[in-house]
């Protein structure tokens, strides 16, 4: 199916003529008689193209344009009128028709315009998507080991799919590049990809998000507010650290992936929904599901098509090549061209432990090109961080806090923020803009800060 037309007439002849045409060219056409029931289709269906008459029983193109627009500005609207006055058409593009097409409808003039419209309307999705997702052109199976190999071709079988993917994997290890991947490859690349991570989300904040609401819903609720799941439509919605998600919100997600509908808060009418959902987790859902904070119907759904990421340290074979595509990427981002890695860094890398996998890998190289100026990085240039690894495994003395820490009232100012530093980076897994962010101070402050508190080496 090349896409779908509504097709808003209240001439039942003139809706024939025009389905019949449209679908004879693989086209799927949807019918409205009147503005009411062109309403409902939108709003559940969401067509690529509408074929809108000018007068209509109970209105004229002119009441159901703005309407359109609010509920979806990137469908393109296309006005079917016998009597075209300047007036009328500059008004009709003023509230957002694309083109007029005057009546008796032509149909190979229809079928150009609505074949432009398509094709317009998938680049506009497109762009959506790359405006959500940034750079999706990361290799998210880099290597040559069996165990990425594997996930490689389970990752391909599941692409057509519309089941929900789960993608379980330490932190780090490229969930987030996985998800982009199956979104830009497969079936809905044209939709958008939109991206929630429900860690730390209070339960009635995750709501809105996903479902939006209505005008007045709650106290604070000024406006109303698109639900990120209607955002995804036709798309993919990737729900990071799902683990995370409130007892509460758990049914309605349950509700969205087996019936397709949802409602925003405070609105009395279901609305459809078709998107892909990609969840994410570090940990290990069927424990969160014994232990009763994770709902097991709903786990059970979201586990259809289970993708797990190796940790890095269980195919060192795998470092060399990506560190030298990280490299590559931040010699482009760092205006450093020709960067290297000398032989003796290979080894050096491969028997570290990577707690932080791929992000900690990424942030070790980018420290060690800013802090040296040789084009050849070697094994000295290298700072591993044991805070990170001691944060990021299990400890008996809790995360973050390494026993030997003696009285906090006993330390200068230098160690308190030398510490604070430590875990805030920690807690971001090592990744160092968003602890920057987190600190509230610019990244290359973060890694002067680091340097000079002797961060970098000898934590
Ligand atoms: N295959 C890859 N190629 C290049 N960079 C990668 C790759 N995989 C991961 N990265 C980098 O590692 C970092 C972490 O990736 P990502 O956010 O996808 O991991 P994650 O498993 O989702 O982490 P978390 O569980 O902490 O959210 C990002 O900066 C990303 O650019």
């Amino acid at each position: 199916m090349r896409g779908r037309v509504l097709v808003v007439d209240d001439e039942p002849s003139i809706r024939f003529g025009i389905r019949h045409f449209l679908e004879a060219q693989g086209l799927a056409v949807l019918e409205a008689e009147g503005c009411r029931q062109a309403r409902t289709l939108f709003r559940q269906d969401r067509p690529d193209v509408v074929l809108l008459d000018y007068r209509l029983p109970d209105g004229t193109a002119f009441d159901l344009l703005p309407e359109l627009r609010a509920v979806d500005p990137s469908i393109p609207v296309l006005v079917l009128t016998a009597h075209v006055s300047l007036d009328t058409a500059i008004q009709a593009i003023k509230l957002g028709a694309e083109h007029f097409l005057p009546k008796p409808v032509e149909m190979p003039a229809l079928l150009l315009l609505v074949d432009r419209l398509l094709e317009a309307h998938k680049a506009r999705r497109r762009q959506q998507a790359q405006v959500a997702n940034g750079p999706g052109d990361l290799e998210p199976f880099l290597g040559e080991s069996r165990a990425i190999r594997r996930l490689e071709a389970t990752a391909r079988r599941v692409l057509d799919s519309d089941s929900p993917v789960l993608l379980q994997g330490e932190t780090g290890t490229g969930k987030g590049v996985l998800a982009t991947w199956l979104h830009l490859n497969g079936p809905r690349t044209g939709g958008p990809l939109v991206q929630l991570n429900c860690a730390g989300l209070s339960p009635q904040f995750l709501e809105t998000e996903l479902f939006g609401h209505e005008r007045g819903a709650f106290t604070g609720a000024v406006s109303r507010k698109q639900g990120l799941l209607e955002v995804a439509h036709r798309g993919t919605v990737f729900l990071d650290e799902v683990g995370d998600m409130d007892l509460q919100v758990q049914p309605k997600l349950l509700k969205v992936l087996e019936e397709k509908r949802f409602r925003r808060l405070g609105e009395v009418e279901d609305r459809v929904v078709d998107v892909r959902l990609i969840a994410a987790t570090h940990q290990d859902l069927s424990e969160a599901v014994r232990a009763q904070l994770f709902r097991g119907d709903l786990y059970f759904r979201i586990s259809t098509l289970p993708l797990r990421i190796p940790a890095l340290r269980e195919r060192p074979e795998d470092i060399p090549v990506i560190a030298r595509t990280l490299l590559a990427g931040l010699s482009r981002e760092l205006g450093r061209p020709g960067l290297e890695l000398s032989s003796g860094v290979d080894a050096a890398l491969r028997s570290y432990s990577w707690p932080g996998n791929i992000r900690e890998l990424r942030n070790v190289l980018e420290r060690a090109v800013l802090l040296s100026s040789s084009a050849t990085l070697r094994p000295a240039d290298l700072h591993f961080n044991p805070v990170i690894a001691q944060v990021l495994s299990p400890s008996p003395s809790g995360p973050g806090v390494p026993a030997s820490e003696g009285s906090e009232l006993d330390l200068t100012l230098r160690e308190v923020e030398r510490r604070h530093i430590a875990r805030v980076l920690a807690a971001e897994g090592g990744h160092v803009e968003r602890a920057a962010k987190r600190l509230g101070i610019p990244r290359s402050s973060l890694y002067q800060k680091l340097k000079t508190l002797g961060l970098s080496s000898k934590v």
